[in-house]
């Protein structure tokens, strides 16, 4: 509840000014038209592509006909956020360890098509899909062979997602098409809620093209959904996808310019996250490819500042980050910067599972008691001005995880990059104070950075 507090949203009708590509809910319906307006009707979702005639018009393209037109601003609201909700699942119909019996029990009354799935008892890591069919329940063995997962040695899956998708469209060689899901008493279907709150894509609208990044979970590629260029993750594995399940619900509570932005959510053949777009990619490799030579002082500092108001933001949110690193920074077409890769962000918290820590990063109290806020994401935040201003270095050059651990605690602190002005280097060094309270917040250090970039030309865009 303190979760969904924190997040209670955003139901507002549309007063700001609305940018290219965001999704929008019709209000009511619109199925008389003028000329050059857009017919809709009420829940409908729609993409805005440009501002319009009068100041409350925008054109925008419907995202089911395709069709494209005038609207009215007031006429729509914003996607809802989703709240962050543990119970949320893309597989509610799969029950754990449950006996036979006990699967029989929870499908009755039986009815043709109704269904769930279970973890075997006697062939541990092996699944059962149960289905009700002429009064009966009969359990299909689902085995895990070469990675993958099959009942009849014929069709294989990637996951039990998969799975479930393919048998609600065919029959295959089971009894019944899969018609109802029996879900897990507490659990919710995250693809329902994700469709009840428009923030559900159609997969036949989606062309995907060429791979552009790889993830830890799976490759990111290119692509266009109904004329709107976007990035596509795609995720197999469905424990893993139930991790990122809760990334994604973070981002449909935030809407900014420095932020990479939600698109919407594909379930099928997986998970597939669809943001808009960085075409310039990540800004290590951004200033690696092109260096000192090609990037200025000024433009340096204008990326600074952009990961600044996007950590304000966050920051006005109450959520923490705790991955903040120049590789989890993307540039747009554009040469905007923005923060990316929600996979950490949490509510102010404690950590659950430091194994993973991006140890060069992270504030020593973080590393050491678990104190994730704001100021260690400050902390962060003075390394990544380093990685900036060295031009996408690996930081602390030459030293291994546990030194960096053992000299941070004693005091040590990286040298200014070289030809880092100094204001820059002073501000780094305020993000690396071993106190928390002593570092400047978000909002002191986008001043101050203002402040220094009236110095300095911001340069062409790259
Ligand atoms: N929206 C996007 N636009 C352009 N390129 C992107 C986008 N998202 C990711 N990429 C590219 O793909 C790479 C991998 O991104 P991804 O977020 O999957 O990596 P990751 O940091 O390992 O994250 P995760 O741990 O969540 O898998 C990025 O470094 C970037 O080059």
């Amino acid at each position: 509840t303190f979760l969904s507090q924190a997040f209670a949203f955003l139901t507002s009708p549309l007063q700001k000014c609305l940018v290219f590509g965001t999704q929008c809910v019709a209000k009511s319906d619109h199925s008389q038209p003028k000329t050059g307006e857009l017919a809709y009707r009420k829940g409908d979702i729609l993409t805005i592509m440009r501002t319009g005639t009068g100041k409350e018009h925008y054109k925008a393209r419907h995202n089911t006909t395709g069709e494209e037109g005038l609207i009215s601003a007031t006429n729509m609201r914003e996607r809802e956020a989703i709240r962050v909700d543990p119970s949320l699942s893309l597989m509610p119909w799969f029950h754990g360890k449950i006996s036979g019996p006990e699967a029989v029990s929870k499908l009755r009354p039986v009815e043709d098509g109704l269904f769930l799935v279970r973890e075997s008892i006697r062939h541990p890591g092996d699944y059962v899909l149960c289905v009700g069919y002429s009064s009966q329940v009969i359990h299909y063995r689902v085995m895990y062979q070469h990675s993958k997962l099959t009942i009849d040695n014929t069709q294989y899956f990637y996951n039990l997602i998969d799975m479930i998708e393919f048998h609600s469209k065919h029959k295959g060689a089971i009894a019944t098409k899969l018609l109802k899901p029996k879900d897990k008493e507490g659990t919710k279907s995250a693809e329902l809620e994700l469709s009840k709150t428009g923030w559900l894509l159609d997969i036949r609208k989606l062309t995907l093209g060429e791979s552009i990044g790889e993830g830890e979970f799976g490759a990111v590629f290119e692509g266009d959904y109904i004329g709107q260029k976007v990035a596509v993750k795609n995720i197999k594995c469905d424990v893993t996808a139930q991790a990122f399940l809760e990334e994604t619900t973070v981002m449909t509570k935030l809407q900014h310019k420095n932020l990479v932005r939600l698109l919407g959510v594909i379930v099928d053949n997986g998970l597939h996250i669809v943001t808009e777009l960085m075409a310039k990619g990540n800004l290590v490799n951004f200033l690696r490819t092109r260096g000192r030579f090609v990037i200025s002082t000024g433009q340096l500092l204008r990326f600074a500042l952009d990961v600044c108001e996007g950590m304000e933001y966050l920051e006005s949110k109450r959520l923490v980050h705790r991955d903040l690193a120049a590789r989890n920074i993307l540039v747009s077409n554009e040469g905007v910067a923005k923060v990316s890769d929600f996979g950490l962000t949490k509510v102010d918290c404690k950590a659950s599972d430091n194994a993973k820590l991006p140890v060069k990063w992270t504030a020593p109290e973080a590393l050491k008691k678990e104190k994730f806020s704001t100021r260690s994401d400050v902390w962060s935040y003075g390394v990544l001005l380093w990685e900036t201003f060295s031009y996408g270095r690996q930081p602390y050059p030459k030293m291994s995880v546990k030194e960096v651990k053992e000299r941070v605690e004693q005091g040590y602190r990286m040298e200014a990059p070289e030809e880092c002005p100094p204001t820059v280097y002073a501000l780094m060094r305020g993000c690396w104070e071993a106190e928390p309270k002593k570092r400047p917040s978000f909002h002191k250090l986008q001043e101050k950075i203002e402040r220094e970039l009236t110095k300095h030309s911001p340069g062409p865009a790259c």
